[in-house]
């Protein structure tokens, strides 16, 4: 429990990982499965150490092994009943595997009609984007057809835009259709959080939606345990390998939750 941060007055639950409330939600990415012999055994390590989610890197999964069945890891999360963020990364933010996007994009709606992910991260240029407007759309109605969760999300991974440029990032976002908005950018200097954390109290006053912001560097993580104060619902940690830099190991963070609760 989180006895100070900004929470909504109607929690959102997306297949009981509950949006909104004094909880934050612990998210970790998985970019590899090199030692396991499959998910499942991460899905006992997740459940053993209280992370609530995690976020399947298909990237970085793709890159390890290019002849990955998607079947192999979601079919299997599927009948374990464990929930996860379904993220394909595009290069343009992040994404480690290079593909053009009409593939990209083809594959997720592929993979999301076959399996149904709880949660899929999508970026918000795909819904801007006239060339793309099939694939959003697509995906946009067949995650609210079968109640995916669906995050847009903005990355920049060399600055923190201003105040004005991340607050209307989070709006578009909302008018997008997003049930879950997500800004992730990189910390320079102190300034850069502080701006973080002001466009978080707003965006999360405002619009009154699921909300995960996030700063990267080293710096960052000083971001990074902040914004769930300030109404950010999730935040993404170092559980076996880390998907971005500044992600805090997953006993710190719990640590913190655990003093933030006790305030
Ligand atoms: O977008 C995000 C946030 C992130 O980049 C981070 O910095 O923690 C990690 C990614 O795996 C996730 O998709």
């Amino acid at each position: 429990m989180f006895a100070l941060r900004y929470t909504l007055e109607k929690a959102v639950n997306v297949h009981g990982i509950v949006f909104g409330d004094n909880n934050v939600i612990i998210a970790a990415p998985v970019i590899s499965l090199k030692g396991f012999n499959d998910i499942s055994e991460i899905v006992n390590i997740a459940k053993e150490k209280g992370i609530h989610i995690l976020e399947i890197r298909y990237d970085y999964l793709l890159m390890e092994n290019k002849d990955l069945s998607p079947s192999n890891i979601l079919l299997q999360l599927n009948n374990l009943g464990f929930p996860y963020i379904f993220t394909f990364r595009s290069p343009r933010e992040g994404g480690v595997y290079e593909i053009p996007d009409h593939l990209r994009l083809k594959m997720i709606l592929d993979i999301i009609v076959k399996y149904k992910p709880t949660i899929l991260d999508v970026e918000l240029y795909v819904f801007k984007d006239p060339e793309m407007r099939y694939y959003a759309s697509s995906i946009l109605k067949y995650s609210k057809d079968e109640g995916i969760g669906l995050i847009v999300s903005y990355h920049d991974f060399n600055n923190t835009p201003d105040y004005d440029t991340l607050y209307r990032i989070g709006e578009e976002e909302a008018a997008v259709g997003a049930d879950i908005l997500k800004i992730a950018t990189m910390a320079r200097d102190f300034s850069d959080i502080i701006t973080m954390l002001r466009v978080t109290h707003d965006l999360r006053a405002k619009l009154r939606k699921p909300l995960i912001t996030l700063t990267m560097g080293e710096r960052g993580k000083v971001g990074r345990v902040l914004t769930p104060i300030f109404g950010s619902d999730l935040v993404f940690v170092d559980l076996m390998g880390k998907s971005a830099s500044g992600q805090i190991p997953l006993s710190h963070m719990l640590d913190f939750v655990r003093i933030m609760g006790e305030l």
